[in-house]
């Protein structure tokens, strides 16, 4: 038996659905957010005049270097929560649109790895060497969509 592998990284390449960067808006609490990286992001600052700026950002290259921005004053416990917050996101953007669940459970088993050198938390380091967490938050994410539909 081999292990299907789907790389995925920019949002205009195959499998960019699952990008954070991909357009697709999320609904909480009666607000919107343009993507889920917009989201994320301004998650780092929650509830301040500086997040709502983030939720603002024209796309979501400008939320990442917004929210990158390490002379903002993140919150202190951002390093203990950014997975919940990131699989929060995540739900919400596999379960507000249909077309995306669809594509998310298409993937089977396969194994879902955000492919980049340029980051070794969230992605594989390019080399299989980061962690993947992102990859994994999806495949989590699958999961309980899988037994939703059960
Ligand atoms: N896809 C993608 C990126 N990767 C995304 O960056 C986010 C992590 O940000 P941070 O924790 O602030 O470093 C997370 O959503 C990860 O998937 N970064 C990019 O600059 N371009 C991109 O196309």
């Amino acid at each position: 038996m081999t292990l299907d592998v789907i790389h995925f990284y920019r949002p205009t390449d195959p499998w960019g659905e699952l990008s954070n960067f991909a357009p697709y808006p999320l609904l909480i609490d009666a607000v919107e957010w343009p993507t889920s990286e917009h989201l994320f992001q301004a998650s780092k600052f929650a509830d301040t005049p500086y997040a709502e700026e983030i939720r603002r950002a024209p796309n979501p290259m400008e939320a990442a270097r917004l929210g990158r921005d390490h002379t903002r004053g993140m919150r202190r416990d951002w390093y203990g929560v950014r997975d919940a917050v990131m699989k929060k996101a995540l739900l919400a953007k596999f379960t507000q649109h249909g077309d995306l669940r669809a594509l998310l459970l298409s993937t089977g088993d396969a194994l879902l790895v955000e492919h980049t050198k340029n980051d070794r938390y969230w992605g594989d380091g390019g080399d299989g060497s980061g962690r993947n967490r992102l990859g994994l938050l999806l495949m989590e994410v699958r999961e309980q969509l899988r037994v939703a539909a059960s």
